[in-house]
Order: C-alpha cells, then structure tokens, then sequence
C-alpha cells in the first residue's frame, strides 16, 4: 500500500515533486501527426496556435519500419519548434512493444523539458502506470528536468475498462483518458470495423401499431459509446483528471464527427483526438461553450445572487443545483477566451436582457 505521504513524494531521488493538482488548460482537440512523415512534419510550426495540443504520435498508423524516423522526427521538432500556447503531447508505443523504452529513453532526456503530456495505449491496469512512472521519475531525475511530465492513458482494452478507476487513480501524473474506439472494439470482439462514431445496426425501433406498414417504424440509431464514455467521465472527475473522446475515423463525414464529439461534450468530455486538420476546427468549435449557453448561464448565476435559493428565469426553476452548472459553462468559458481571441471577442459582446 502507498500512503498519502508516499503518493506525492518523488519516485527517484532528483526527480521533480509530482503535481498535487492537474491543470485545467484547454485541450479541445489533440491533433495527431507522424512526426517521421516530412510532409505532415512541415506543417507543425504553423500549426502552433491554431489548435490546443499537438501530439507527435509515435504508435499505431506508424508502420514498424519507420518507428526509428518518427521518434526523431520528434525529437527535432521538440528541439526547434517553439509552441508557445500550444501543449506538445506525444503516444509512445505501446508497453509490450519492442520500441517503448527506446522512445521514453529517447525522448525524455533530449525533449523532457518541453513535452507536457505522454499518452500511453492500451493501459490495463494500475501496474501499467506505476512502471512508466517510475522508469519517467528516474528519466527525469537523469536529465535534470524541473517539470513533471504528465501520463495520459487510452482506454482500450476490455480489462482497461474493468480497472478504470484504479488507472485514475495510480499515479498523481495521471492528467486524462482517452477513448480507443479502434481497439477497444477489437478487444471486445465487438462487430463494427469503423474508427468511432455510430453504426446504422446499433438501434431502437418504435413499437408496432394496428395497421403498420412494416418499413414506416421509425428507428433511432444509438451511441455505440455512450456506456464507456459515461463511466470515463465519472472516473476522471472522481479522480480529477480529464477525459476525452478519441479517434473519428470517417474524415470526410465531418457532420457525424461533429455529433460524436458533441455527445462527448455534452457528457463531460473536454476533447477529441484530431486525425485530419479538417477535424480540429470540428472540435474547437464543439468544446467551447456556444454564445447562447455563456448567456443563458450568465443569467442565471445573475438572477441567483447569492447561489441559494429558486428562482424563476423564461418560465423556469433555477436553483443551487442549476446554478451550479451554470458556473461549470462560465468557467470553461473562462479559460477558453483567455487563450482564444475570436471566442473571447463573442463572449464579451454578451449583454444580460
Ligand atoms: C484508429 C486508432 C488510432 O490510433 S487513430 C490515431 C492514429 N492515426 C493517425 O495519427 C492518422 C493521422 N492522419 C493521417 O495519417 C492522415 O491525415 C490520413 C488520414 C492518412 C489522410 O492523409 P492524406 O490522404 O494525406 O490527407 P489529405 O490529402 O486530405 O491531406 C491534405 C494535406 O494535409 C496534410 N495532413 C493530413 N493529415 C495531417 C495531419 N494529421 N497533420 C498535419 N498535416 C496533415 C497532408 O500531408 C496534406 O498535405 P499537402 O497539402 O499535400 O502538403
Ligand atoms: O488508439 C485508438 C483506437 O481507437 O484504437
Ligand atoms: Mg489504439
């Protein structure tokens, strides 16, 4: 067992204290590159302010013979590159795989200092995490760096999603979730073969009435995700942490990426994986709060003074609880204008009638 004295102590002596407390920063789309592609690698400095994160991907959709290039792809754009706003996140191979420690003895000490985050696929449990926080505090403290790097686990494997709340809860670097609607739907031996989003066979048909014309019954296409979307949600925020839907695997069906992401912001998410720079624009616009729910909340937290008690706002009741939520839309509001221009133009144009 660890105490709650041990928890926050470094792991290896040098290495830096761990965080007591994640930071909120925006991170509406996490934007998937090969940094071993030059084509998709060029484009990375221009990228720097236009999207929350960016995230050199060193795993899956990386072909086995280029595993050596895109680790120092990214290494070099570590080097060079300076993100300003922009977090700078990577996924390293995965704990079973014949590149990981390469790519973590690799990265931290020549790019330690500048990565935010590492995102770890196919966690199954607490003992996946507890291996890369050790191995990271003893890279940390070799190299000198001052900053805790933060972990980030996918969510895809059935076991994964048994140990949820253990994955949460093993290492104070955890900073987050994410969905693997790829592999998890492999692992589940689950019958859809997309990257994410829906399925037309996934549905609930309205009952039968006399005199049906069989065909006129409508149906209602159901979320594939929505129960591990759910229990991540509760997971991070017991924890928290943050959670996030993942990969969208129809680029060009950007009105069904925009559904799935919005589920998952309607759920609690506070991201999405972008594969495409067509998608982040998709996810910036999804989780930022639209004017219309900035305005209404606004009102509310108003009209609520003091934050007890009911009221009655366009015919209906606001209370402690309502007000509550309120105050979640404003502060994300909040944070996102502060590092976003054009939103923090259209919040303030806001007038309470
Ligand atoms: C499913 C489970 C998972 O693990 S999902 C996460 C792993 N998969 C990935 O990271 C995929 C990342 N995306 C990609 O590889 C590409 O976007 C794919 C999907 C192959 C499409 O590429 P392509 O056919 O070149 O698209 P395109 O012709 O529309 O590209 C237009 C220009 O944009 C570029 N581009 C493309 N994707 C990115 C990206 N992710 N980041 C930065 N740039 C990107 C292309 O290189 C192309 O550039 P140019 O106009 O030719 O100069
Ligand atoms: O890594 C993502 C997935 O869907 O698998
Ligand atoms: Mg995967």
């Amino acid at each position: 067992m660890r105490t709650a004295k041990d928890f926050f102590a470094p792991l290896a002596v040098g290495a830096p204290a761990p965080l007591r407390e994640i930071p909120a920063r925006p991170s509406r789309a996490i934007h998937f590159f090969d940094p071993g592609n030059e084509k998709m690698a060029a484009k990375v400095p221009a990228m720097v302010g236009t999207v929350d994160v960016l995230l050199g991907n060193l795993e899956d959709a990386v072909k086995a013979e280029n595993k050596e290039k895109s680790r120092l792809g990214l290494v070099k754009i570590g080097q060079e590159v300076d993100f300003g706003p922009t977090q700078f996140w990577t996924r390293i191979n995965s704990l079973d795989s014949p590149w990981v420690l390469d790519d973590l003895t690799t990265l931290v000490p020549a790019i330690g200092d500048k990565l935010d985050v590492i995102m770890v696929p196919k966690v199954q449990g607490a003992e996946d995490i507890h291996y890369i926080d050790r191995l990271l505090a003893q890279l940390e403290a070799k190299a000198g760096i001052t900053k805790p790097i933060q972990v980030h686990a996918i969510l895809e494997t059935a076991r994964g999603v048994a140990n949820i709340e253990e994955i949460c809860a093993a290492s104070p670097r955890m900073q987050g979730l994410s969905l693997g609607p790829a592999d998890l739907a492999a692992d589940r031996r689950m019958k859809t073969t997309r990257v994410g989003g829906g399925h037309p066979g996934y549905l609930v048909r309205q009952d039968p009435t006399d005199g049906d014309i069989e065909g006129l019954r409508t149906t209602y296409q159901q979320d594939l995700w929505h129960y591990t979307i759910a229990r991540m949600v509760d997971a991070c925020a017991m924890h928290g942490i943050y959670p996030y839907y993942g990969p969208f695997g129809d680029i060009k069906d950007v009105v069904a990426c925009e559904d799935q992401f919005r589920n998952a912001f309607l759920l609690g998410c506070v991201g999405a994986w972008s594969l495409h720079p067509v998608q982040i624009k998709i996810a910036n616009k999804v989780f930022s709060p639209s004017v219309e729910d900035v305005k209404h909340a606004r009102r509310v937290i108003a009209a609520m003074g003091d934050g007890t008690g009911a009221v009655m706002l366009d015919g209906k009741m606001e209370d402690d609880a309502s007000v509550k939520q309120c105050k979640v839309m404003v502060a994300l509001a909040d944070e996102l204008a502060a590092i976003d221009p054009d939103l923090k133009a259209a919040y303030d144009a806001i007038t309470l009638d």
